[in-house]
C-alpha cells in the first residue's frame, strides 16, 4: 500500500486552535422520528474522531449534514472555522454510503471522471497520487471496478473522497461488509490519512475496539442524543471493579457520580439485570456502600466484577453512556 505523503512538519504543530467541527444544538427531524437531538459536538483539529452507537443511533444522520447532503431542522455547526459552509465543504471529503461507481471503467478512470464531476481540471498526477495513496497502484490501477473486491472498492471509494486534498474527511461506517483482513487494512489506512498534516478525520462506527485501534477521540451517540465525548487515552485498567445491586439504582447511580465514583449500569449483567458497575482499588467496597449509606442507600449485594467490565476502557466510557442514557429515559421522540 502507498504511504500518504507528508513533510517533515509533525501534526501537533499543524494543530489548529480552531476546532474542525462545532456542532450546536443539531437536530434533524424525519417526520416523527427525532435522527438527532441538539447535538453539541467538538472536533478537534487534527485529530480521528470515532463517532460511536449503535444501529438507527443518528451516525449517518450527522455525516449526511455535516457534508451537506441534507439540512438540520434546528441548530447550526461551524465547519473548518467557518459558518457559511460552501468554501469548508471544498476542503471536506466524504464517504457516506458504499462507493457507487462504474463497473466497466477501470479504478484510474473513476477515479478521473469523479474529479470532473467534482469540478477538478483533469489532472493525472492527483488521480495516480491518490489510487497509490489507498494502495490501488499496480495492477489494481488498471482492474475495471465491477471486478475489483469490496475491500478495493471502499479503497476507491476513500480515494474520491480524498480529491482536492480535503482538510476534513467524514468516512461513513468504512469497514464495513470487509472481511478481517480488509477491516485491518482500512483502519490502517485511515490512520496514515490521519496523520496527513493538520487534517481531522470523523469516522463512524459501532465497533468498540475498532474506533480503539483507529481513533484518538470518540464521540458516543445513543437514541439521537450525544452522550459523551473526549480524547482516547491509552490509560491502563483500574485495578477493580464491584458490581451491586440496591431497591433504586438510578438514585444509587446519580449518587455515586455526585460522590466521584466512575460508575455506570451493567448491561452485560444478564444475571441481575441492570446491576450497577463501579470501578474501585482492591478493597475498597466498603468506601462504595459507605457513599452510598450517606444517601440512606444500602447495597442488598456487592460482588467483585470480571475484569472486562471495567469502566476506564473505551468499554467501559460506552457502557457507562449508553447505561446513563437509558437511566435518564433518553428517547427518540
Ligand atoms: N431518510 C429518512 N427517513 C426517515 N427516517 C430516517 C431517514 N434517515 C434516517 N432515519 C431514521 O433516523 C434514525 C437514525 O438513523 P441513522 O441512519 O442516522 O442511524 P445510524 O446510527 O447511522 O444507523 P446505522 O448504524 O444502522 O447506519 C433511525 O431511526 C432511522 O430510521
Amino acid at each position: 500500500m502507498g504511504g500518504v505523503v507528508a513533510d517533515d512538519r509533525t501534526t501537533t504543530e499543524f494543530t489548529s486552535e480552531i476546532p474542525a467541527i462545532v456542532t450546536q444544538g443539531l437536530t434533524r427531524q424525519f417526520g416523527r422520528v427525532t435522527a438527532l437531538n441538539k447535538v453539541s459536538l467538538v472536533v478537534p483539529s487534527g485529530t480521528v474522531l470515532g463517532l460511536l452507537g449503535p444501529n438507527g443511533s443518528g451516525k449517518t444522520t450527522l455525516l449526511s449534514i455535516l457534508a451537506g447532503f441534507i439540512a438540520p431542522t434546528a441548530g447550526n455547526f461551524q465547519l473548518l472555522g467557518q459558518s457559511d459552509h460552501s468554501e469548508a465543504l471544498a476542503r471536506t471529503g466524504s464517504l457516506i454510503s458504499r462507493p457507487l461507481l462504474w463497473p466497466h471503467l477501470t479504478c484510474r478512470d473513476n477515479l478521473r471522471c469523479v474529479q470532473g464531476i467534482t469540478g477538478g481540471e483533469s489532472d493525472m498526477d492527483e488521480v495516480d497520487r491518490l489510487l497509490a495513496e489507498v494502495g490501488l497502484d499496480g495492477s489494481a490501477t488498471n482492474r475495471k471496478f465491477g471486478q475489483c473486491s469490496t475491500g478495493m472498492r471502499q479503497r476507491l471509494g476513500i480515494a474520491t473522497a480524498l480529491l482536492g486534498k480535503p482538510d476534513l474527511l467524514l468516512l461513513d461506517e468504512p469497514t464495513t461488509g470487509l472481511d478481517p483482513e480488509g477491516m485491518v487494512e482500512i483502519r490502517n489506512l485511515i490512520r496514515e490519512l490521519g496523520n496527513a498534516p493538520g487534517r481531522s478525520i470523523i469516522m463512524s462506527s459501532h465497533l468498540l475496539h475498532e474506533v480503539e485501534l483507529t481513533c484518538d477521540h470518540y464521540a458516543i451517540i445513543f437514541r439521537g442524543n450525544l452522550v459523551d465525548q473526549g480524547p482516547l487515552t491509552n490509560t491502563p485498567p483500574p485495578a477493580s471493579a464491584v458490581q451491586l445491586n440496591t431497591t433504586d439504582n438510578k438514585r444509587a447511580l446519580d449518587c455515586l457520580v455526585n460522590k466521584g465514583w466512575t460508575a455506570s449500569t451493567n448491561s452485560r449483567d444478564t444475571v441481575q439485570h441492570q446491576s450497577l458497575l463501579v470501578e474501585i482499588q482492591p478493597g475498597a467496597e466498603w468506601k462504595v456502600a459507605r457513599d452510598l449509606a450517606e444517601f440512606g442507600i444500602y447495597p442488598s449485594d456487592m460482588r467483585p466484577s470480571e475484569p472486562t467490565r471495567f469502566t476506564g476502557s473505551l468499554e467501559g466510557k460506552y457502557l457507562a453512556a449508553v447505561g446513563r442514557g437509558e437511566v435518564e429515559g433518553v428517547q427518540q421522540e
